[in-house]
C-alpha cells in the first residue's frame, strides 16, 4: 500500500536524489518487492532482452516541449517502437490496475510515480515487442528513475534527446492541447515545470557529461524541429 509521506514544497529544498524521487511521488514504496539484481529477462526461452542488443533512445524535455509529437515523426520515418512512460501510466489508471488511484493523484499533482512501477511497465513493453529500436518518451524523470532502469534492465541509452523549450511556450502548448488530460491545467503545469527543473535537469546534465545528449531547440514548427532530429537517426538508419 502506498502512503502519503510528504508534500511537494519540502521536496524542493532537499538535494539527495534517492529520497527526492521517493518524496516527489508523495508515497512510500513497497521496497520489499524491489530487487536491485539485474533480472535474466528471458523473452523466448533462449535470448535475454539484453542479448538482443537493443537501440535505446530516451526522449526528454519539459511538459509540452513536443516529445510525443516528435516521437510520432521518428516512428513514421525510422520505424522505432514508441513507449511513452506517461501513456503507460495513464493506461494502467484506465484499466483500474492495482494502485490506480495513487497513480492518478500523483499525475494530477505533477509528481513522480515510484521507479519500480514505471520501469516494470517499460520493461514489459520492451520485452514483448518485436522491435529492437525503442524511443522511451518522458523517462527517466529523476536520477533514481535512471539508476533503477540501469539496474533492472542492465542497459544504458544509446542516445538521449532533449527538447529544449522556453517555459512560456511549453505552458501555451499544454493549455491548448485539449486532449482531456487531468494534468493539463495551469496549477499542475506549474508543479510539473518545477519538478522538471529540480528532478529532470540533473538527469539531462548527467547524460550531457556522458556525451550522449542531443539538445534540440524545440521552438519552431513541428516540421522545422523534425529536420533537426532527422540527422541524429539518419546516421544509423541510412535515411
Ligand atoms: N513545434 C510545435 N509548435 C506548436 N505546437 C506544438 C509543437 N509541437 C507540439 N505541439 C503541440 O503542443 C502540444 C504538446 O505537445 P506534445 O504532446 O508532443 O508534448 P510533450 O512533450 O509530449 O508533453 P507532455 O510531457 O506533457 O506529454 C500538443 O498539442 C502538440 O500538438
Ligand atoms: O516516468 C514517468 C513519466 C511520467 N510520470 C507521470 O506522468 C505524468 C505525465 O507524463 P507525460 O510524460 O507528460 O505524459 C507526469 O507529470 C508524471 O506525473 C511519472 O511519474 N514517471
Ligand atoms: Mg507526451
Amino acid at each position: 500500500m502506498w502512503r502519503r509521506v510528504t508534500s511537494l514544497s519540502p521536496v524542493m529544498s532537499t538535494s539527495k536524489p534517492t529520497s527526492l524521487d521517493q518524496a516527489a511521488s508523495g508515497f512510500k514504496i513497497w521496497r520489499s518487492s524491489f530487487s536491485t539484481e539485474t533480472p535474466t529477462l528471458v523473452k523466448d526461452g533462449t535470448t535475454s532482452f539484453k542479448e538482443r542488443n537493443p537501440f535505446i533512445t530516451f526522449v526528454l524535455g519539459g511538459p509540452g516541449s513536443g516529445k510525443g509529437t516528435q516521437c510520432q515523426k521518428i516512428v513514421e520515418t525510422f520505424g522505432f517502437k514508441h513507449l511513452s512512460a506517461g501513456e503507460l501510466l495513464r493506461r494502467e489508471i484506465e484499466s483500474n490496475s492495482e494502485h490506480w488511484s495513487q497513480m492518478l493523484n500523483t499525475i494530477k499533482e505533477g509528481r513522480i510515480v515510484p521507479s519500480e512501477v514505471t520501469v516494470r511497465l517499460i520493461q514489459q513493453e520492451m520485452e514483448s515487442s518485436d522491435s529492437n529500436k525503442f524511443l522511451i518518451d518522458g523517462f527517466p524523470r529523476t536520477e533514481e528513475n535512471r539508476i533503477a532502469f540501469e539496474q533492472l534492465i542492465g542497459l544504458e541509452p544509446n542516445v538521449v534527446l532533449f527538447f529544449d523549450c522556453p517555459e512560456e511556450e511549453m505552458v501555451k502548448r499544454v493549455l491548448n492541447r485539449n486532449q482531456g488530460r487531468v494534468d493539463d491545467n495551469i496549477d499542475t503545469v506549474k508543479k510539473r515545470l518545477k519538478v522538471f527543473e529540480i528532478l529532470n535537469l540533473p538527469v539531462i546534465d548527467y547524460y550531457s557529461k556522458r556525451g550522449k545528449l542531443c539538445k534540440i531547440n524545440a521552438v519552431g514548427t513541428e516540421d522545422e524541429i523534425f529536420e533537426k532530429v532527422r540527422p541524429i537517426f539518419s546516421a544509423c538508419a541510412g535515411k
